[in-house]
């Protein structure tokens, strides 16, 4: 029977995730409702003296970050990010993840790339045997989006645009989002490599051995936090 994450699991994953921030650090923000409570308890830390600076993977992060008084820093000024934070819609046994389904795949990819340590907070609702349940987010670049779309559909399931037909959700990097509804990636590289090699993909929300840590959030508040030996 499927589980529904309430924000119990959220709250308690993303205020345990906090954890791994320490005085000094330079952490990259997700985006995303489980995020947003480990950015409300960071805001709390830092007025308790804690010394962070933070770059955010979204507008809407950003915003959080001003209104709990995180102080922003940006790759102009740093080339490393100690400890990066954020949610995911879909985590497997090997830690390879699907994120995007708030649109922030771009962002969040580039930060958790330029981070020592990634930690992914999550409902346990988000850890699956297989990924492909929750609809792959694939950033494309507007021109030629159809003709992406039509490649993009080859590869198993429906590939839908994201917003109306007529009016695309475009995201914070001018791009569009196509979904696509593969139910059951049998081998995320793979499938990573192939959509990678279509020109008109900008990137895909598929997170390959990108997460250190994986901290599960449960609907009695209880944590369990899942070391990646691998990484
Ligand atoms: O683009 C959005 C991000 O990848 C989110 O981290 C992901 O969708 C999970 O979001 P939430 O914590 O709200 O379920």
């Amino acid at each position: 029977m499927e589980t529904i994450q309430t924000d119990v699991a959220k709250k308690a994953a993303g205020e345990k995730a906090v954890e791994f921030v320490k005085p000094g650090m330079i952490v990259g923000l997700g985006t995303g409702t489980t995020a947003y409570y480990a950015i409300v308890k960071l805001g709390e830390m830092i007025k308790e003296g804690l010394d962070i600076k933070a770059i955010p993977t979204s507008a809407g992060t950003l915003q959080l970050m001003h209104q709990y008084g995180i102080p922003q820093t940006t790759f102009a000024e740093v080339e490393k990010i100690a400890v990066t934070i954020d949610g995911a819609d879909e985590v497997d046994l090997d830690f390879h993840m699907i994120k995007g389904g708030g649109g922030a795949l771009m962002r969040e990819k580039i930060v958790a790339q330029a981070s020592e340590k990634v930690v992914i907070a999550v409902g346990e609702n988000k850890l699956v045997r297989h990924l492909g349940k929750f609809p792959l987010p694939v950033e494309v670049v507007q021109f030629g989006y159809e003709q992406t779309q039509r490649l993009l559909a080859k590869l198993g399931g429906p590939a839908i645009i994201r917003g109306a037909a007529h009016a695309p959700y475009i995201t914070e990097n001018e791009n569009y989002i196509i979904d696509l509804q593969l139910n059951h990636i049998n081998n995320p590289i793979e499938l990573e490599n192939q959509l990678k090699s279509i020109a008109g993909v900008a990137t895909t929300g598929l997170f390959i051995n990108l997460a250190n840590v994986v901290v599960v959030g449960r609907e009695d508040g209880s944590t369990t936090i899942l070391h990646n030996m691998v990484s």
